[in-house]
C-alpha cells in the first residue's frame, strides 16, 4: 500500500427517493462538492470552505467531513493524519440534494485514499450507508446513476436502473434549508396495506417509466404515500409549483430527497418552460428559487491523488 501525500475527490449531488422510492433509490446529478484533503507535517487540522453558504459548514472537529475520514481510518485501526482539507461546496446544504451524503462519501473516499486504498469500494459503500442511515443518495453519490438498493442475507444488493436518455432532470432549490432529521420526524411510524402496496405498483412504474422515458407513467409513477403527503406542509407553494411544472410540460413532479427542493422530470423541448414556470410559481408564493436542467452524473465519485 503507497501512502499518498493529498488527494481530491469530487462527488456529485443526488436526488433521492424519485417518488415512491423512499429510503430505497436515488440518482446522481451534474452538481458536484470538491474535496482537497493534504497531510500537515505540523500536525492539527485546517478546515477551509469555498462557495455559496460556506459560513455555514462546520470548520472543526464536528465536521461532517471530517467525521467520515476519521470513521474509515478507526474502521482500518489506525490514527487518522493530522489533515488540511479544502472544501469547495457546489451543492447547497440541507436542501434535498444530499449535502450530507456528499461530505460522508468524500470523507471516506478521501481518508481511503490518503490510507492507500485499503478498503474495496463495497466496504467504503456500507460504511457510507452506515454512517447515512439509509443508501438511496450516498450509494448514488459513490457510484454515480440511478441505483436502487435493497438489503440481502449479507449485506446490500444495489441495482443500477436504466434512465432513459430523454428525461432531463429539474431541480427547484428555494432560499431556505430543511433539515433531513427534521423531515424525517414527520413521517409516521407505520403506514397502512393500502399505502405500501400503492408505493409497491408505482415503484416498479418508475423503474418502467425512468426506462422508457414514457411520460404518461412517469406521471402517475411519481406519486407516493409514505413521504410526501407529510413533508408537503414544510414546502410552502409546493401544490403551486406542482401545477405550474405540470402545465409547462413536465411528466410529473415530486420531492428531491427531504426536500425542499423539488424536482421535475421533462424533457428537453419543455426543459426551459419548466425551469421558467417553477421559479414563477414560487416567487408568487414569496420564495426565491434557483431554477436549474441537469443530467445524471454517471460517474460518481472521483478522486485523484497530489502526490
Ligand atoms: N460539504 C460539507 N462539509 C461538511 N458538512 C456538510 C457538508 N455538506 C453538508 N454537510 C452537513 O450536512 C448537513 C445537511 O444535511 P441534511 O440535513 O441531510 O441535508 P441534505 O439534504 O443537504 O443532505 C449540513 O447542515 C452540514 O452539517
Ligand atoms: N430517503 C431520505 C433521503 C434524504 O436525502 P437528502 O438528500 O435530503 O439528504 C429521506 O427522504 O429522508
Amino acid at each position: 500500500m503507497s501512502v499518498v501525500s493529498g488527494v481530491t475527490v469530487t462527488v456529485p449531488a443526488t436526488t433521492a427517493n424519485l417518488g415512491p422510492g423512499f429510503d430505497c433509490i436515488g440518482a446522481a446529478l451534474t452538481l458536484y462538492n470538491e474535496f482537497k484533503f493534504t497531510r500537515l507535517q505540523a500536525g492539527g487540522l485546517i478546515i477551509h470552505v469555498t462557495g455559496t453558504e460556506a459560513e455555514r459548514v462546520q470548520t472543526d472537529e464536528s465536521n461532517l467531513l471530517y467525521q467520515a475520514f476519521v470513521q474509515l481510518y478507526q474502521y482500518i485501526e489506525q490514527t487518522p493524519p493530522s489533515v488540511k482539507i479544502e472544501i469547495q461546496l457546489g451543492v447547497p446544504l440541507a436542501r434535498g440534494l444530499g449535502s450530507s451524503a456528499t461530505a460522508i462519501v468524500g470523507g471516506l473516499v478521501g481518508a481511503n485514499q490518503l490510507a492507500g486504498a485499503p478498503l474495496s469500494l463495497l466496504q467504503v459503500m456500507e460504511l457510507a450507508i452506515a454512517m447515512e442511515g439509509h443508501p438511496d443518495n450516498v450509494v448514488p453519490a459513490l457510484l454515480g446513476g440511478c441505483r436502487l438498493a435493497a438489503t440481502s442475507q449479507t449485506g446490500w444488493e444495489i441495482c443500477d436502473i436504466p434512465w432513459h436518455q430523454d428525461i432531463v432532470p429539474v431541480v427547484a432549490i428555494p432560499d431556505f434549508e430543511l433539515s433531513t432529521k427534521e423531515a424525517r420526524r414527520v413521517l409516521p411510524t407505520e403506514v397502512s396495506r393500502a399505502d405500501a402496496i400503492f408505493n409497491v405498483a408505482h415503484l416498479g412504474l418508475l423503474l418502467r417509466g425512468l426506462e422508457t422515458g414514457k411520460g404518461e407513467w412517469l406521471r402517475t409513477a411519481l406519486q407516493d404515500k409514505l413521504h410526501q403527503p407529510y413533508r408537503k406542509a414544510l414546502i410552502p407553494g409546493y401544490d403551486a409549483v406542482n401545477a405550474a411544472a405540470i402545465a409547462a410540460g413536465a411528466y410529473g413532479m415530486t420531492i428531491s430527497g427531504a426536500g425542499p427542493t423539488l424536482l421535475a422530470l421533462t424533457n428537453a423541448a419543455n426543459s426551459n418552460a419548466v425551469e421558467t414556470e417553477m421559479a414563477a410559481a414560487w416567487k408568487e408564493a414569496g420564495i426565491t428559487a434557483t431554477v436549474r436542467s441537469l443530467s445524471l452524473d454517471t460517474q460518481g465519485a472521483s478522486s485523484f491523488h497530489q502526490g
